[in-house]
């Protein structure tokens, strides 16, 4: 994970600092990509602990197309709390742009599901992709997340905007664009959460897992995570972990908390940061 603490360095040296919505402060870049080969371990971070737990159920409860944070609470996991209203929504965020795009016609359209479908009978198509950026439901900036849901607009607009897949020579690779990116605590959920979608799409797919490439539009360390991030750069990376699938999976609904296992992480401690909301 030598590419991480690269573009942390990055960001500290060659970073500006402006000004943000949440009224914190960054220092970010534009444009930036990393890629990880799957095959030679699992990217996720050794150079603090990283909460797969938290990880795994956000990732099921998109594929799921849930857009209320009851199914994660119900597994502790409180990482989407602050952005909810009183009923526990989020308004149509990721889960209800990938499995039910709505149509002008008052239909819906299942971009996960066309997405297997395409990669299974046309490989080689230059057309996989999935987008969760649909400007019909972006929020109101003038009025906050939670009221934007109450009133059937995103919470907050996606972060990870839209992915590509690709077939060649028997492997699956994925790549994300992330518009916006919160380097210190969202990037390692980030590329954890689409490494594990294309290992769990590669073995639906029967392919072998290819790399994850991570593109970025606005690249961020926030202010309040300076020391966090000189902490991290002081520490050595390890090798990586390597993930296994229950085999008898074949369907990409069928994946529960249950079927991933985390073998041989030995990361450094945690290191605690505040979210900027
Ligand atoms: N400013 C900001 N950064 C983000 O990364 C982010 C948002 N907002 N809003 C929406 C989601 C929520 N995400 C989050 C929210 C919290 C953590 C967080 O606090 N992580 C801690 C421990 C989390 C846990 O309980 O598992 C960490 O140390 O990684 C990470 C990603 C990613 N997204
Ligand atoms: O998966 C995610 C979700 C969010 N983020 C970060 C990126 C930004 O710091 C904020 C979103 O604020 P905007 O003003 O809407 O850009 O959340 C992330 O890194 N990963």
């Amino acid at each position: 994970m030598r590419e991480y603490l690269d573009l942390l360095t990055d960001i500290l040296e060659n970073g500006s600092d402006k000004s943000d919505r949440t009224g914190t402060g960054t220092r970010s870049v534009f444009g930036r990509q990393m890629r990880f080969d799957l095959s030679a371990g699992f990217p996720l971070l050794t150079t603090k602990t990283v909460h797969l737990r938290s990880i795994i159920h956000e990732l099921l409860w998109f594929i799921r197309g849930d857009t209320n944070i009851a199914y994660l609470n119900e597994h502790g996991v409180t990482i989407w709390d602050e952005w909810a209203d009183e009923d526990g929504e989020l308004g149509p965020v990721y889960g209800a742009q990938w499995r039910r795009w709505p149509t002008p016609d008052g239909g819906h359209i299942d971009q996960l599901a066309e997405l297997l479908d395409n990669l299974e009978n046309r490989p080689d198509s230059r057309r996989h992709l999935l987008s969760a950026w649909n400007p019909a439901v972006l929020p109101d900036e003038r009025v906050s997340p939670s009221d934007n849901a109450s009133a059937g607009r995103q919470a907050l607009p996606p972060c990870h905007t839209m992915f590509q897949f690709y077939v060649a020579d028997g492997r699956l690779s994925c790549q994300l664009y992330q518009r916006s990116a919160d380097v210190f605590l969202g990037v390692p959920f980030n590329i954890a959460s689409y490494s594990l979608l294309t290992l769990m799409m590669a073995q639906v797919l029967e392919l072998q897992p290819g790399d994850f490439v991570h593109t970025f539009g606005d690249v961020h360390i926030y202010a309040n995570h300076f020391n966090q991030v000189r902490e991290q750069l002081s520490r050595q990376p390890r090798s990586l972990p390597t993930m296994r699938l229950n085999p008898e999976v074949r369907e990409l609904w069928d994946f529960r908390f249950e079927d991933f296992e985390l073998r041989d992480y030995d990361p450094h401690p945690a290191i605690r940061a505040p979210i900027a909301v």
